[in-house]
């Protein structure tokens, strides 16, 4: 271990994950079998989740460290994926900076003053490592209780926050967003620039408490076409990406829909990108272009078939992965809340015995 990377922050790896098999696929390295995780494994399907959240709202969950830690690993021991995802939820850092939001249950984030003019413009200020102290306490329990198992810190991306922002909470069709985006262009790149700022720096004081990669959620970004994205989104994503880029940690990038923004995703700075079921991994691969892994895709509603389908459609993703030089097994989006937690057991098993050397 070269002094850089244990003193100093800048090229700092967690060296007990470091030859995991996920580190190693983001790498774009060999690996023993394929790993697996799956995008909001933590919470959701899970009974002892349920349990543990009993009488504590969401965002109280996020800010203490015990709940946290004891809700990202339910997954890892349940169902032995390749790596921990962080317990928490995009739009904690907007919290932690005093942003006015809540999560209601079944809805998702609100945001009680949304934000659609130049002077609200001033409740996003500056986040400090101090605001989210519980994530970097939680992150230290939790790499001392993962040893090789990698932890995956995450961010929303500022296209995606900015529409929980500027719609006030949920949307379908973005229509206050898009409304800022081409109606105000400079107060929108003002608003993505901030936003950046932040999620640069959220990111950072996770990679410092240790996690081992880092996923950026445009889970929404997928509504806007390339032209739009590379020139009202992109360069605020690229910032986000260019902020932690001195550190040796794999960054993933995610989003829905985004079958026709894969490359430019790939270009805003990512190692690894995410696609959702409705593009084949390999023609992911091709549009993203080479020096990239590519991270899922199986359809997260196939898990209500029978076991067989499961396992058919897991063996296409999988036969489409062949030709790739960096796979991790994902779902193409989120765990769905009503999963029988034993289906999501058996595709880990299933994915690992068919990948095994
Ligand atoms: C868009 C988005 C959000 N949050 C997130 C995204 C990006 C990922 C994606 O696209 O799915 C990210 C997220 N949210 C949560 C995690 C936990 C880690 C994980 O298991 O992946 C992660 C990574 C917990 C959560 N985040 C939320 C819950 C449910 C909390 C509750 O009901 O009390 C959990 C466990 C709430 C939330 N927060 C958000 C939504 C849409 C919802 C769901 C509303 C609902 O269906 O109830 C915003």
């Amino acid at each position: 271990m070269s002094a850089n990377s244990s003193q100093s922050p800048v090229g700092r790896r967690n060296e007990a994950t470091y030859d995991s098999p996920f580190m190693k696929a983001c790498r774009r390295e060999a690996v023993p079998h394929t790993p697996v995780w799956f995008m909001r494994q933590a919470g959701r399907s899970l009974p002892e989740y349920r349990k543990v959240r009993e009488g504590t709202a969401m965002l109280e969950s996020c800010m203490r460290p015990d709940l946290v830690t004891e809700i990202t690993l339910q997954p890892v021991r349940r169902h032995g994926v390749d790596a921990a995802i962080y317990f928490s939820d995009i739009v904690v850092p907007l919290k932690a900076i005093g942003v006015d939001l809540d999560i209601k249950p079944g809805i998702g984030p609100v945001v009680e003053n949304p934000i659609r003019t130049r002077a609200d413009l001033a409740q996003l200020r500056d986040l400090t490592p101090e605001d989210v102290s519980y994530v970097t306490e939680a992150m230290g329990m939790l790499t001392a209780e993962l040893g090789s198992t990698p932890l995956i810190g995450f961010a929303g991306a500022p296209f995606t926050l900015a529409s929980y922002l500027v719609e006030g909470g949920p949307s379908r069709n973005h229509e206050h967003t898009k409304a800022l985006m081409y109606g105000d262009p400079q107060l929108w790149s003002d608003l993505l620039d901030r936003l950046a700022e932040i999620t640069g720096a959220f990111l950072k004081v996770q990679i410092e408490a240790g996690a081992s990669a880092v996923q950026l959620f445009d889970s929404w970004v997928g509504a806007l076409s390339p032209a739009d994205y590379r020139r009202s989104v992109m360069p605020a994503s690229k910032k986000v990406f260019d902020a932690v880029a001195p550190y040796d940690v794999p960054r993933i990038h995610f989003g829905v829909g985004t079958g026709e923004l894969l490359g430019l995703m790939g270009e805003a700075g990512a190692d690894v990108v995410g696609a959702d079921w409705r593009v084949p991994v390999d023609e992911a691969a091709r549009r993203v272009g080479p020096g990239k892994a590519i991270q899922g895709n199986l359809d997260p509603a196939v898990l209500f078939s029978t076991r067989e389908a499961v396992e058919t459609k897991t063996d296409e993703v999988l036969a489409a992965a062949k030709s790739l030089e960096g796979h991790i097994f994902n779902l193409g989006h989120g765990v769905l809340p009503t999963t029988d937690p034993e289906a999501l057991t058996r595709l880990v098993e299933y994915v690992h015995e068919r990948t095994s050397a």
